[in-house]
């Protein structure tokens, strides 16, 4: 069950303040092991990563130990497990994420021999000055597209196609579409881009669910590295001249950066179901599974069942006990406390102050 502002209630936990780590959920009765505590089934947006798409499923996330899927839409560049599961997607999705998922396969596809890998360095991650200058050094480029745009907004009336509204005033000159192609020439790094779209199509879909969110713990810094940011702020400028017009309001600086700043210490990974999740397919952010802290020793394990997190008692639970999951991969709980720690912070950026880590021996 959900609050109204998208913290979970239950009959078993309630969220509450910590001194020290934020939101934490703590048990308001014993529950015994193995008890099913909560299912968020309320994903948001979500990167399924490119080396992925053909083998798993968009919809349920399905992999066949990596066999291509028998379903594939060339058009949106995705693969399906069943019918039922490609219905469902294009259903959630609607006609302008369509036409939105088209368009980026069109241009990925185009600029598909480019290397856009990032390098995975122990550089310094951008400061909120670099991510402010990052962001502000694009805006005029950004609003010359947006008035480029408005010239197939006009085209788009006048053809009585759709209904919109123009900006009648500003006449598109040269200089406007000269910035349209050059963002166009841009790097392009598809799983950036597909990030920025799912999060954009989500807000556009459930408008009314934005705040659940902008509630969410948020990193001010949440860029890994300069290449990451640029990739981000060059995304902005192809989304704004590949989008679906009714999109194109959402095309921010402000909400594409809520979307990243809420995912960093949020997302979920989406791993496979076997041999501890060795396989990493993408991640996904679900605002009401976001409210259980990290513990190196938790008492709650997660299951990742088609597109829902289950969550489930792994011993016996204390009333007043926090109710915690773990952050880390199976290879990593094994670590010392000094590299859990490394990796938490790396990773999440916090100081675990979790039971275990905090015991000194
Ligand atoms: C998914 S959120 C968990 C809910 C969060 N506490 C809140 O208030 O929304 C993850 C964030 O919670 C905090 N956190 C979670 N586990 C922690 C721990 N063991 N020690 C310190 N901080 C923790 C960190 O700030 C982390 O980035």
């Amino acid at each position: 069950m959900l609050s109204l502002d998208g913290v979970p209630t239950s009959s078993l936990f309630q969220v509450c303040n910590t001194p020290h780590s934020g939101r934490a959920a703590f048990a308001t009765r014993s529950i015994p092991a193995n008890t099913v505590i909560f299912r968020s089934d309320d994903l948001t947006l979500s990167v399924l990563l490119r080396e992925y798409r053909r083998e798993v499923c968009a919809q349920c996330f399905m992999y066949e130990h990596g066999r291509d899927l028998k379903i594939r839409d060339q058009a949106v560049g995705f693969a399906f497990c069943s019918e039922q599961c490609q219905v469902k997607w294009q259903a959630d999705t609607g006609d302008v994420g369509i036409q939105a998922w088209t368009a980026v396969e069109k241009l990925v596809k185009l600029r598909s021999k480019e290397d856009s890998e990032m390098v995975d360095a122990d550089l310094p991650r951008p400061s909120r000055k670099d991510i402010t200058n990052a962001w502000n050094s694009v805006e005029a480029q950004a609003n010359l597209i947006r008035i480029a745009r408005q010239e197939f907004r006009v085209r788009v009336h006048l053809n009585g196609a759709a209904e919109v509204h123009t900006n009648g005033d500003v006449q598109v000159t040269k200089q406007h579409r000269k910035a349209l192609q050059k963002a166009l020439l841009n790097l392009i790094n598809p799983d950036i881009m597909s990030f920025c779209v799912s999060g954009l199509l989500w807000i556009f879909n459930k408008p009314e669910e934005r705040e659940r969110v902008i509630r969410l713990a948020a990193d001010p810094t949440p860029y890994h590295s300069v290449d990451d940011l640029r990739f981000f702020t060059t995304s902005y400028l192809h989304l704004l001249a590949i989008m679906p017009l009714p999109l194109l309001s959402l095309v921010t600086t402000e909400n594409i950066f809520t979307l990243s700043s809420r995912d960093s210490h949020n997302s979920f990974g989406i791993r496979s179901l076997e041999d501890e999740g060795s396989e990493f397919f993408g991640y996904g952010c679900w605002p009401a599974a976001s409210y259980f802290n990290h513990s190196c020793s938790p008492n709650v394990e997660k299951l990742r069942v088609g597109r829902t997190w289950e969550f489930r008692a792994g011993k016996d639970i204390e009333e007043g006990e926090e109710v915690c999951i773990t952050y880390l991969s199976g290879e990593e709980r094994k670590l010392s406390r000094g590299k859990r720690m490394g990796t938490l912070r790396k990773n999440w950026g916090f100081e675990c102050q979790c039971e275990r880590c905090e015991v000194v021996l």
